[in-house]
Protein backbone atom coordinates (compact mmCIF):
# COMPACT_ATOMS: atom_id res chain seq x y z
CA UNK A 1 0.00 0.00 0.00
CA UNK A 2 0.89 3.56 -1.14
CA UNK A 3 1.75 5.70 1.95
CA UNK A 4 0.50 9.38 2.08
CA UNK A 5 3.54 11.69 2.20
CA UNK A 6 3.87 13.18 5.72
CA UNK A 7 1.86 16.15 6.81
CA UNK A 8 3.70 19.60 5.38
CA UNK A 9 5.06 21.51 8.67
CA UNK A 10 3.78 25.67 8.52
CA UNK A 11 7.13 26.37 8.54
CA UNK A 12 7.80 24.14 5.19
CA UNK A 13 4.29 25.53 3.50
CA UNK A 14 5.33 29.35 4.45
CA UNK A 15 8.93 28.76 2.52
CA UNK A 16 6.50 26.81 -0.56
CA UNK A 17 4.18 30.43 -0.60
CA UNK A 18 7.40 32.16 -0.62
CA UNK A 19 9.12 30.50 -3.35
CA UNK A 20 5.91 30.61 -5.38
CA UNK A 21 5.88 34.38 -4.53
CA UNK A 22 9.53 35.14 -5.20
CA UNK A 23 10.50 33.12 -8.05
CA UNK A 24 6.82 32.60 -9.80
CA UNK A 25 5.24 36.05 -9.28
CA UNK A 26 2.21 33.96 -7.33
CA UNK A 27 -0.14 35.99 -5.28
CA UNK A 28 -0.46 34.54 -1.90
CA UNK A 29 -4.49 34.63 -2.37
CA UNK A 30 -4.27 32.98 -5.01
CA UNK A 31 -2.21 30.18 -3.89
CA UNK A 32 -4.16 29.69 -0.99
CA UNK A 33 -7.58 29.26 -3.17
CA UNK A 34 -5.86 26.76 -5.26
CA UNK A 35 -5.23 24.41 -2.14
CA UNK A 36 -1.42 24.80 -1.16
CA UNK A 37 -2.28 24.98 2.60
CA UNK A 38 -5.24 22.33 2.43
CA UNK A 39 -2.80 20.02 3.90
CA UNK A 40 -2.60 21.90 7.27
CA UNK A 41 -5.07 21.98 10.27
CA UNK A 42 -6.69 25.46 10.66
CA UNK A 43 -4.15 26.79 13.47
CA UNK A 44 -1.07 25.68 11.30
CA UNK A 45 -3.16 27.30 8.08
CA UNK A 46 -2.96 30.45 9.70
CA UNK A 47 0.46 29.96 10.69
CA UNK A 48 1.54 29.15 7.32
CA UNK A 49 0.19 32.62 6.27
CA UNK A 50 1.73 34.81 8.79
CA UNK A 51 5.25 33.39 8.58
CA UNK A 52 5.26 33.83 5.31
CA UNK A 53 3.41 37.60 5.66
CA UNK A 54 6.34 38.51 8.25
CA UNK A 55 9.13 37.47 6.04
CA UNK A 56 7.48 39.74 2.94
CA UNK A 57 7.52 42.17 5.20
CA UNK A 58 10.47 42.07 6.99
CA UNK A 59 12.50 40.47 3.73
CA UNK A 60 14.74 43.80 2.99
CA UNK A 61 16.09 44.13 6.53
CA UNK A 62 16.98 40.18 6.90
CA UNK A 63 18.52 40.65 3.34
CA UNK A 64 20.80 43.43 4.71
CA UNK A 65 21.21 41.03 7.48
CA UNK A 66 22.12 37.82 5.75
CA UNK A 67 23.98 39.93 3.08
CA UNK A 68 26.71 39.71 6.18
CA UNK A 69 27.16 36.59 6.42
CA UNK A 70 26.63 35.25 2.56
CA UNK A 71 29.60 35.46 0.25
CA UNK A 72 26.64 34.90 -2.75
CA UNK A 73 23.15 34.85 -2.82
CA UNK A 74 22.08 30.98 -2.59
CA UNK A 75 19.83 29.64 -4.64
CA UNK A 76 16.09 31.57 -3.67
CA UNK A 77 14.62 27.81 -1.93
CA UNK A 78 17.57 27.95 0.28
CA UNK A 79 17.58 31.94 0.48
CA UNK A 80 14.00 31.76 1.90
CA UNK A 81 14.70 29.17 4.47
CA UNK A 82 17.02 31.74 5.72
CA UNK A 83 15.00 34.76 5.40
CA UNK A 84 12.14 33.20 7.04
CA UNK A 85 14.83 31.91 9.97
CA UNK A 86 15.91 35.36 10.07
CA UNK A 87 12.86 37.37 10.66
CA UNK A 88 11.48 34.97 13.24
CA UNK A 89 14.62 34.96 15.24
CA UNK A 90 14.79 38.81 14.77
CA UNK A 91 11.07 38.82 15.88
CA UNK A 92 12.06 36.65 19.32
CA UNK A 93 11.42 33.15 17.88
CA UNK A 94 12.47 30.79 20.10
CA UNK A 95 16.39 29.75 18.59
CA UNK A 96 16.63 25.73 19.40
CA UNK A 97 13.40 25.51 17.52
CA UNK A 98 13.53 27.61 14.70
CA UNK A 99 17.50 27.05 13.78
CA UNK A 100 16.53 22.86 14.53
CA UNK A 101 13.17 22.94 12.48
CA UNK A 102 14.77 24.63 9.42
CA UNK A 103 17.91 22.83 9.18
CA UNK A 104 15.90 19.58 9.26
CA UNK A 105 13.57 21.04 6.76
CA UNK A 106 16.79 21.81 4.11
CA UNK A 107 18.71 18.09 5.52
CA UNK A 108 15.90 16.10 3.69
CA UNK A 109 16.37 18.17 0.88
CA UNK A 110 16.95 16.17 -2.10
CA UNK A 111 19.36 19.09 -4.50
CA UNK A 112 19.81 21.26 -1.61
CA UNK A 113 20.61 19.09 1.57
CA UNK A 114 24.43 19.98 1.30
CA UNK A 115 23.65 23.35 2.19
CA UNK A 116 22.20 21.86 5.42
CA UNK A 117 25.67 23.18 7.41
CA UNK A 118 25.19 26.97 6.21
CA UNK A 119 21.79 27.36 6.98
CA UNK A 120 22.85 26.04 10.43
CA UNK A 121 25.72 28.37 11.30
CA UNK A 122 24.19 31.30 9.42
CA UNK A 123 21.00 31.01 11.54
CA UNK A 124 22.84 30.07 15.10
CA UNK A 125 25.23 33.28 14.21
CA UNK A 126 21.73 35.45 14.02
CA UNK A 127 20.35 33.71 16.91
CA UNK A 128 23.92 33.88 18.64
CA UNK A 129 23.04 37.90 18.24
CA UNK A 130 23.65 39.19 14.91
CA UNK A 131 20.09 39.95 14.67
CA UNK A 132 20.51 42.54 17.68
CA UNK A 133 20.70 45.30 14.98
CA UNK A 134 17.72 44.35 13.87
CA UNK A 135 15.47 47.88 15.06
CA UNK A 136 18.50 50.04 13.81
CA UNK A 137 17.72 48.77 9.86
CA UNK A 138 16.18 51.14 7.36
CA UNK A 139 12.23 50.15 7.67
CA UNK A 140 11.63 48.12 4.15
CA UNK A 141 10.98 50.34 1.05
CA UNK A 142 7.90 49.64 -1.71
CA UNK A 143 9.72 48.31 -4.57
CA UNK A 144 10.77 50.77 -7.35
CA UNK A 145 8.17 50.08 -9.78
CA UNK A 146 5.41 51.18 -6.68
CA UNK A 147 7.38 53.28 -5.08
CA UNK A 148 8.33 55.91 -7.55
CA UNK A 149 4.34 56.44 -9.03
CA UNK A 150 3.96 56.69 -5.23
CA UNK A 151 6.10 59.56 -4.08
CA UNK A 152 4.65 61.28 -7.16
CA UNK A 153 1.17 61.29 -6.16
CA UNK A 154 1.69 61.80 -2.38
CA UNK A 155 5.37 62.56 -1.78
CA UNK A 156 8.40 60.84 -0.27
CA UNK A 157 7.49 61.72 3.55
CA UNK A 158 3.72 60.18 2.88
CA UNK A 159 4.97 57.07 1.26
CA UNK A 160 7.79 57.02 4.67
CA UNK A 161 4.55 56.86 6.37
CA UNK A 162 2.71 54.59 4.50
CA UNK A 163 5.64 52.07 4.67
CA UNK A 164 5.69 52.17 8.34
CA UNK A 165 2.14 51.06 8.25
CA UNK A 166 2.81 47.95 5.59
CA UNK A 167 5.68 47.57 8.42
CA UNK A 168 2.93 46.93 10.81
CA UNK A 169 0.64 45.09 9.39
CA UNK A 170 -3.10 44.85 9.62
CA UNK A 171 -5.68 44.11 12.90
CA UNK A 172 -8.51 42.28 12.47
CA UNK A 173 -11.75 44.72 11.54
CA UNK A 174 -15.32 43.63 11.61
CA UNK A 175 -18.58 44.85 10.46
CA UNK A 176 -21.18 44.14 12.72
CA UNK A 177 -24.47 42.85 11.43
CA UNK A 178 -26.56 44.25 14.56
CA UNK A 179 -25.28 47.61 16.97
CA UNK A 180 -21.41 47.56 15.91
CA UNK A 181 -20.85 49.34 19.97
CA UNK A 182 -22.34 46.19 21.73
CA UNK A 183 -20.29 43.94 19.60
CA UNK A 184 -17.01 45.91 20.36
CA UNK A 185 -17.65 45.25 24.12
CA UNK A 186 -18.81 41.49 23.84
CA UNK A 187 -15.15 41.16 21.53
CA UNK A 188 -12.98 43.48 23.94
CA UNK A 189 -12.38 45.38 20.83
CA UNK A 190 -12.22 49.26 19.97
CA UNK A 191 -15.21 50.89 17.92
CA UNK A 192 -13.73 52.84 15.19
CA UNK A 193 -14.86 56.03 14.70
CA UNK A 194 -16.22 55.15 11.28
CA UNK A 195 -18.07 52.21 12.84
CA UNK A 196 -15.79 49.04 12.23
CA UNK A 197 -14.96 46.76 15.18
CA UNK A 198 -11.20 46.52 15.20
CA UNK A 199 -9.68 43.22 17.38
CA UNK A 200 -5.52 43.90 18.15
CA UNK A 201 -5.01 40.15 18.44
CA UNK A 202 -7.93 37.86 16.90
CA UNK A 203 -6.28 34.60 16.56
CA UNK A 204 -8.42 32.02 14.64
CA UNK A 205 -11.13 33.98 13.09
CA UNK A 206 -13.97 31.25 12.88
CA UNK A 207 -12.95 30.49 16.40
CA UNK A 208 -14.25 33.97 17.89
CA UNK A 209 -18.01 34.40 19.22
CA UNK A 210 -20.26 34.91 16.83
CA UNK A 211 -18.87 33.94 13.84
CA UNK A 212 -21.12 30.77 13.45
CA UNK A 213 -24.41 33.10 14.40
CA UNK A 214 -22.96 35.00 11.35
CA UNK A 215 -22.89 38.18 13.41
CA UNK A 216 -20.26 39.95 11.95
CA UNK A 217 -18.06 39.67 8.96
CA UNK A 218 -13.98 40.34 8.63
CA UNK A 219 -13.80 43.43 6.45
CA UNK A 220 -11.18 46.49 6.81
CA UNK A 221 -12.36 49.60 8.11
CA UNK A 222 -12.03 51.74 4.54
CA UNK A 223 -13.76 48.57 3.00
CA UNK A 224 -16.44 48.92 4.82
CA UNK A 225 -16.81 52.60 3.64
CA UNK A 226 -18.31 52.35 0.45
CA UNK A 227 -21.39 50.80 1.13
CA UNK A 228 -21.65 53.73 4.14
CA UNK A 229 -21.20 55.92 1.29
CA UNK A 230 -24.23 54.31 -0.92
CA UNK A 231 -25.99 54.25 2.01
CA UNK A 232 -29.04 51.72 0.53
CA UNK A 233 -32.28 52.08 2.14
CA UNK A 234 -35.28 49.40 2.56
CA UNK A 235 -36.38 47.89 -0.32
CA UNK A 236 -34.02 50.03 -2.82
CA UNK A 237 -32.28 48.08 -6.20
CA UNK A 238 -28.98 47.70 -5.68
CA UNK A 239 -26.54 46.10 -7.78
CA UNK A 240 -23.16 45.23 -6.51
CA UNK A 241 -21.39 44.75 -9.48
CA UNK A 242 -18.21 43.21 -8.54
CA UNK A 243 -19.41 41.71 -5.77
CA UNK A 244 -17.58 38.36 -4.21
CA UNK A 245 -16.68 37.20 -1.61
CA UNK A 246 -19.31 39.86 -0.58
CA UNK A 247 -18.44 42.25 2.26
CA UNK A 248 -20.18 44.75 0.95
CA UNK A 249 -23.25 42.42 -0.26
CA UNK A 250 -23.64 41.58 3.24
CA UNK A 251 -23.59 45.30 4.12
CA UNK A 252 -26.21 46.15 1.06
CA UNK A 253 -28.39 43.26 2.34
CA UNK A 254 -28.04 44.04 5.98
CA UNK A 255 -29.54 47.16 5.10
CA UNK A 256 -32.57 45.57 3.83
CA UNK A 257 -31.73 46.54 0.25
CA UNK A 258 -32.95 43.94 -2.52
CA UNK A 259 -29.35 43.51 -3.80
CA UNK A 260 -28.16 41.75 -6.96
CA UNK A 261 -24.88 40.38 -6.26
CA UNK A 262 -22.77 40.02 -9.81
CA UNK A 263 -19.17 38.49 -10.14
CA UNK A 264 -17.13 37.13 -12.84
CA UNK A 265 -15.85 34.38 -11.11
CA UNK A 266 -18.18 31.58 -10.29
CA UNK A 267 -15.79 29.94 -7.70
CA UNK A 268 -15.18 33.41 -5.91
CA UNK A 269 -19.25 33.87 -6.45
CA UNK A 270 -19.66 30.36 -4.01
CA UNK A 271 -17.79 32.34 -1.31
CA UNK A 272 -20.98 35.04 -1.56
CA UNK A 273 -23.23 32.38 -1.03
CA UNK A 274 -21.71 31.09 1.68
CA UNK A 275 -21.04 34.24 3.21
CA UNK A 276 -24.96 35.30 3.34
CA UNK A 277 -25.76 31.96 4.15
CA UNK A 278 -23.28 32.26 7.50
CA UNK A 279 -25.13 35.46 8.33
CA UNK A 280 -28.31 34.74 7.27
CA UNK A 281 -28.71 37.91 4.54
CA UNK A 282 -29.83 37.34 1.00
CA UNK A 283 -29.33 38.93 -2.45
CA UNK A 284 -29.42 37.62 -6.28
CA UNK A 285 -26.27 35.82 -6.97
CA UNK A 286 -25.22 36.32 -10.44
CA UNK A 287 -22.12 35.26 -11.97
CA UNK A 288 -21.18 36.92 -15.47
CA UNK A 289 -19.56 39.83 -17.22
CA UNK A 290 -20.20 42.86 -15.48
CA UNK A 291 -19.58 45.09 -18.92
CA UNK A 292 -22.65 42.57 -20.76
CA UNK A 293 -25.13 43.10 -17.51
CA UNK A 294 -28.13 44.16 -18.50
CA UNK A 295 -30.37 44.12 -15.68
CA UNK A 296 -32.00 46.43 -13.98
CA UNK A 297 -33.03 49.68 -14.14
CA UNK A 298 -31.16 50.34 -10.43
CA UNK A 299 -32.00 52.93 -7.56
CA UNK A 300 -28.29 52.66 -6.91
CA UNK A 301 -25.03 50.76 -8.08
CA UNK A 302 -22.06 49.98 -5.85
CA UNK A 303 -18.59 49.26 -8.49
CA UNK A 304 -15.95 48.03 -6.48
CA UNK A 305 -13.78 47.62 -9.17
CA UNK A 306 -10.80 44.99 -10.08
CA UNK A 307 -7.93 46.83 -9.48
CA UNK A 308 -4.25 46.77 -8.48
CA UNK A 309 -5.13 46.68 -4.79
CA UNK A 310 -2.12 48.58 -3.52
CA UNK A 311 -4.32 49.82 -1.01
CA UNK A 312 -4.65 46.19 0.89
CA UNK A 313 -0.24 45.98 1.11
CA UNK A 314 -0.62 45.64 4.86
CA UNK A 315 -2.57 42.58 4.80
CA UNK A 316 -1.09 41.55 1.68
CA UNK A 317 2.70 42.13 1.66
CA UNK A 318 3.07 39.48 -1.30
CA UNK A 319 1.69 41.88 -3.85
CA UNK A 320 4.64 44.29 -4.51
CA UNK A 321 7.03 41.16 -4.80
CA UNK A 322 4.55 39.42 -7.07
CA UNK A 323 3.16 42.13 -9.36
CA UNK A 324 5.26 44.56 -11.45
CA UNK A 325 2.47 47.54 -12.48
CA UNK A 326 2.70 45.78 -15.70
CA UNK A 327 -1.15 44.56 -15.57
CA UNK A 328 -2.24 48.25 -14.11
CA UNK A 329 -2.60 50.21 -17.79
CA UNK A 330 -5.79 46.97 -18.77
CA UNK A 331 -7.11 47.21 -15.42
CA UNK A 332 -7.64 51.25 -15.41
CA UNK A 333 -9.05 51.08 -19.09
CA UNK A 334 -11.75 47.86 -17.51
CA UNK A 335 -12.65 50.23 -14.74
CA UNK A 336 -13.65 52.88 -16.97
CA UNK A 337 -15.87 51.08 -19.36
CA UNK A 338 -17.32 49.56 -16.14
CA UNK A 339 -18.09 52.83 -14.85
CA UNK A 340 -19.61 53.84 -18.48
CA UNK A 341 -21.80 50.61 -18.11
CA UNK A 342 -23.05 51.24 -14.50
CA UNK A 343 -23.96 54.68 -15.84
CA UNK A 344 -26.04 53.06 -18.29
CA UNK A 345 -27.73 51.03 -15.54
CA UNK A 346 -29.14 53.79 -13.34
CA UNK A 347 -32.66 54.70 -13.30
CA UNK A 348 -32.68 58.68 -13.96
CA UNK A 349 -31.48 60.28 -10.31
CA UNK A 350 -29.79 57.20 -9.15
CA UNK A 351 -26.16 56.93 -7.47
CA UNK A 352 -23.14 54.81 -8.63
CA UNK A 353 -20.48 54.52 -5.65
CA UNK A 354 -17.34 54.02 -7.51
CA UNK A 355 -14.25 52.84 -5.46
CA UNK A 356 -11.32 50.97 -5.61
CA UNK A 357 -8.32 49.70 -3.30
CA UNK A 358 -5.84 51.30 -4.58
CA UNK A 359 -3.36 54.17 -3.50
CA UNK A 360 -2.58 54.92 -7.38
CA UNK A 361 -4.74 58.57 -8.28
CA UNK A 362 -5.10 56.93 -12.30
CA UNK A 363 -7.97 54.28 -10.64
CA UNK A 364 -9.53 56.90 -8.31
CA UNK A 365 -9.61 60.61 -8.44
CA UNK A 366 -8.76 60.65 -12.74
CA UNK A 367 -10.91 57.84 -13.07
CA UNK A 368 -13.92 60.30 -11.57
CA UNK A 369 -12.37 63.23 -13.26
CA UNK A 370 -12.61 61.73 -16.93
CA UNK A 371 -16.18 60.19 -16.07
CA UNK A 372 -17.63 63.94 -15.55
CA UNK A 373 -15.73 65.12 -18.69
CA UNK A 374 -16.98 62.06 -20.54
CA UNK A 375 -20.42 62.15 -19.14
CA UNK A 376 -22.50 65.96 -19.49
CA UNK A 377 -24.58 66.11 -16.35
CA UNK A 378 -23.05 63.92 -14.45
CA UNK A 379 -21.98 65.05 -10.68
CA UNK A 380 -20.56 63.87 -7.42
CA UNK A 381 -22.03 63.75 -4.57
CA UNK A 382 -19.57 65.20 -1.96
CA UNK A 383 -21.93 65.21 1.06
CA UNK A 384 -22.40 61.60 0.86
CA UNK A 385 -18.97 61.16 2.02
CA UNK A 386 -17.99 64.15 4.14
CA UNK A 387 -21.19 63.97 5.80
CA UNK A 388 -20.30 60.56 7.27
CA UNK A 389 -19.23 59.63 11.05
CA UNK A 390 -15.49 59.71 11.40
CA UNK A 391 -14.44 60.37 8.07
CA UNK A 392 -11.32 63.56 8.46
CA UNK A 393 -12.23 66.61 6.13
CA UNK A 394 -8.92 66.37 5.05
CA UNK A 395 -9.73 63.22 3.53
CA UNK A 396 -11.75 64.96 1.05
CA UNK A 397 -10.39 65.20 -2.25
CA UNK A 398 -10.82 68.04 -4.81
CA UNK A 399 -13.69 66.76 -6.90
CA UNK A 400 -15.76 65.72 -3.95
CA UNK A 401 -14.92 61.88 -3.52
CA UNK A 402 -12.99 60.66 -0.70
CA UNK A 403 -9.57 58.87 -0.15
CA UNK A 404 -8.51 56.97 2.29
CA UNK A 405 -4.61 55.70 3.02
CA UNK A 406 -2.97 52.82 4.87
CA UNK A 407 -0.86 56.08 7.27
CA UNK A 408 -4.40 57.52 8.15
CA UNK A 409 -5.16 56.74 11.80
CA UNK A 410 -1.18 56.14 12.54
CA UNK A 411 -2.54 55.48 16.61
CA UNK A 412 -5.30 53.09 16.10
CA UNK A 413 -3.66 50.54 13.59
CA UNK A 414 -3.82 51.90 10.21
CA UNK A 415 -6.39 51.26 7.49
CA UNK A 416 -6.39 50.00 4.12
CA UNK A 417 -6.01 52.57 0.81
CA UNK A 418 -9.27 53.45 -0.90
CA UNK A 419 -10.52 55.78 -3.05
CA UNK A 420 -14.37 56.23 -2.81
CA UNK A 421 -16.62 58.46 -4.85
CA UNK A 422 -20.79 58.89 -4.88
CA UNK A 423 -21.51 59.78 -8.47
CA UNK A 424 -25.34 60.88 -9.11
CA UNK A 425 -26.78 61.09 -13.00
C1 LIG B 1 -12.14 44.27 -5.61
S1 LIG B 1 -12.85 42.72 -5.89
C2 LIG B 1 -14.45 42.91 -5.21
C3 LIG B 1 -14.53 42.82 -3.71
C4 LIG B 1 -15.97 42.80 -3.20
N1 LIG B 1 -16.73 43.95 -3.65
C5 LIG B 1 -16.06 42.73 -1.70
O1 LIG B 1 -16.29 43.75 -1.04
O2 LIG B 1 -15.93 41.63 -1.15
C6 LIG B 1 -13.15 42.78 -7.62
C7 LIG B 1 -14.02 41.66 -8.17
O3 LIG B 1 -14.27 41.96 -9.55
C8 LIG B 1 -14.50 40.73 -10.19
N2 LIG B 1 -14.43 40.97 -11.65
C9 LIG B 1 -13.34 41.14 -12.42
N3 LIG B 1 -13.68 41.37 -13.70
C10 LIG B 1 -15.04 41.35 -13.73
C11 LIG B 1 -16.00 41.51 -14.77
N4 LIG B 1 -15.64 41.75 -16.03
N5 LIG B 1 -17.30 41.41 -14.45
C12 LIG B 1 -17.71 41.15 -13.16
N6 LIG B 1 -16.82 41.00 -12.14
C13 LIG B 1 -15.52 41.10 -12.43
C14 LIG B 1 -13.44 39.81 -9.62
O4 LIG B 1 -13.80 38.46 -9.77
C15 LIG B 1 -13.40 40.27 -8.15
O5 LIG B 1 -14.19 39.41 -7.36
Amino acid sequence: MSQRPPQPSARRSAVYLLDQVLGEGRLMSDLIASGALDRLDPADRARAQRLANDTLRGMDRADRLLKRHLRKPPPLHVFNILRLGTVELCNGGDAHGVVNDLVGLIGGHKRYGNLKGLINAVLRNMADGAGRSWNDLRLPRLRKWLRDPLVQAWGGGAVGAMEKAHFAGAPLDLTAKGDPAALAAQLDGTLLPTGSVRLSDAGQVSALPGYDAGDWWVQDAAAAMPARVLAAQPGETVLDMCAAPGGKTLQLAAAGADVTALDLSERRMERVRENLARCGLSATCVTGDALEHSGGPYDAILLDAPCSATGTIRRHPDLPYAKDGSEFGALIELQSAMLDHALSLLKPGGRLVFCTCSLLPDEGECQVDEALARHPGLSVDRAAVADLPGVDPAWITEEGGLRLRPDYWPDLGGMDGFYIACLRV
